[in-house]
C-alpha cells in the first residue's frame, strides 16, 4: 500500500462523486463524502445507496457521507467532484477547512463561464493554500461503479505528487496513469463534452456512421489545436484524457453529451432533460478562448450557436459542409 493519503474526501455526491468514492475504498482508502443535500446524505448513510445518482450500487463500507463540509478537516487529499460551474463556489467554502499544501483533485470537466479559466485555474484561486491536481479520462460512472475496468490519467504539476496520489486511488479495475501536463489533460475533458454534443447531433439526425467518424476526426483536429494554443502537450492530447475521452463520449447514449445531441438532432430544438451536461455550459467560453488565440473550431462554434438559438442544426450541418475543402490539418 502506498504510503500517505490514507484518508480521501470526495466533494460531490452526485454519480461520478460516489463512482469515486467507492473506488477510493477499493483501493484501500478511507473516505468521506459530502453532498449538499442533507436529506439525500442521511438517506444515503441509511440504505448504503445513492439512489438518486447512481442506483443500484452499493457504498462501500469504508465510505461515510456527510453533509457537513467541516468532515473534511483532517483528510489528505480531496477530490472536487462537483459540477463544473459550481466547483469555485463550493471550494470557496472548503477552503476554511483545509490543511495548507493538501491536493485538491478536480474531477470535473469543464471551463469556467465568465471567468474562461480551466478547473485547476478556478480551485487556486477559490482555495489558495491547496495544491490544484486533476483526475480525468474515459470512465462513465456506472463502469466504474461496476469495478469494469477502467483507466484515467492524474496530472499534477508536481509529478512525483501524481504519482503517489494515482497509486493511492487506482486499483486493478481502476487504472491511473499519471502526468504533469495538467493543463493538457483538462482542456481535453472540457473540449470532448462540447464536440460529443455535435456527435449526438450527427446521430440523432441519422447521417450515417461514416459522418460520426469523420466528427469524431474533425473533431479531435479542433481539440489539438486549441490544445496546442493554450500549452498542452500532443501527447497528453493524444491520450485517455483527451483522444480517448472523445472517443467514448462521441460514441454512445451513455454520454449526457451525446445524449443532448441526440435529442437536438431528433427533435431540432432544446429539450431539457434536467440531466448535467457540461458541454452546454462550456461552450460558449471555449469558442471564445478559441477566437482570443485564433483557433478555428468550426465543430464547437456550430455547436455553441444551436446552442445560443442563433442556428437552427439544419443551418449548422450546412454550413459545416459548405467550408471550402482544404489540405487535411
Ligand atoms: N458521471 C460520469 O460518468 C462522469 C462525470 N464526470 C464529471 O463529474 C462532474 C460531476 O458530474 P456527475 O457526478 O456525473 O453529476 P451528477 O449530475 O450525477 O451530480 C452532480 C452532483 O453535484 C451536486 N451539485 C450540483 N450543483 C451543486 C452546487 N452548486 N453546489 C454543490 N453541489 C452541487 C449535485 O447535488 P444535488 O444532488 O443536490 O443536486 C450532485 O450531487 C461533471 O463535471 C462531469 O463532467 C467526469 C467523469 C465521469
Ligand atoms: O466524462 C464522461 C465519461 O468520461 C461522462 O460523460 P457525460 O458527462 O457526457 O455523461
Amino acid at each position: 500500500m502506498p504510503a500517505g493519503f490514507a484518508s480521501i474526501g470526495v466533494v460531490g455526491a452526485g454519480a461520478w462523486g460516489t463512482a469515486l468514492a467507492n473506488a477510493s475504498a477499493r483501493a484501500g482508502r478511507e473516505v468521506v463524502l459530502w453532498g449538499r443535500d442533507a436529506e439525500a446524505i442521511a438517506a444515503m448513510a441509511r440504505s448504503r445507496e445513492n439512489r438518486l445518482h447512481l442506483p443500484g450500487v452499493e457504498l462501500a463500507p469504508a465510505v461515510t457521507p456527510t453533509a457537513r463540509l467541516a468532515d473534511l478537516a483532517g483528510v489528505d487529499a480531496v477530490l472536487m467532484v462537483v459540477p463544473a460551474q459550481a466547483s469555485r463556489a463550493v471550494a470557496g467554502e472548503l477552503a476554511p477547512h483545509l490543511s495548507a499544501g493538501i491536493p485538491l483533485v478536480t474531477c470535473a470537466k469543464g471551463i469556467e463561464r465568465g471567468t474562461s479559466l480551466f478547473m485547476t485555474q478556478v480551485l487556486a484561486e477559490a482555495c489558495p493554500e491547496a495544491t490544484p491536481a486533476i483526475l480525468s479520462g474515459p470512465s462513465f460512472a456506472a463502469d466504474v461503479a461496476a469495478g469494469l475496468p477502467t483507466a484515467v490519467t492524474l496530472a499534477a504539476r508536481d509529478l512525483d505528487l501524481a504519482e503517489g496520489l494515482a497509486a493511492a486511488l487506482g486499483s486493478g479495475s481502476f487504472r491511473l496513469y499519471h502526468s504533469d501536463d495538467v493543463r493538457g489533460v483538462e482542456i481535453g475533458g472540457a473540449a470532448k463534452n462540447v464536440l460529443a454534443i455535435a456527435a449526438g447531433i450527427v446521430g440523432g439526425r441519422g447521417l450515417g456512421a461514416s459522418a460520426g467518424a469523420a466528427l469524431i476526426a474533425r473533431g479531435f483536429a479542433e481539440l489539438m489545436r486549441f490544445g496546442k494554443a493554450y500549452g498542452a502537450r500532443a501527447e497528453t492530447l493524444t491520450g485517455l484524457s483527451g483522444l480517448g475521452d472523445l472517443i467514448l463520449t462521441c460514441s454512445t447514449a451513455q454520454s449526457r453529451n451525446y445524449a443532448l445531441g441526440l435529442d437536438l438532432g431528433r427533435a431540432g430544438g432544446l429539450h431539457p432533460s434536467g440531466r448535467l451536461a457540461e458541454g452546454a455550459l462550456t461552450a460558449s467560453a471555449l469558442v471564445a478562448m478559441a477566437d482570443a488565440r485564433g483557433v478555428d473550431m468550426p465543430i464547437a462554434r456550430a455547436v455553441e450557436a444551436v446552442l445560443a438559438g442563433r442556428s437552427d442544426i439544419e443551418q449548422a450541418i450546412g454550413s459545416l459542409l459548405a467550408r471550402p475543402q482544404k489540405a487535411e490539418a
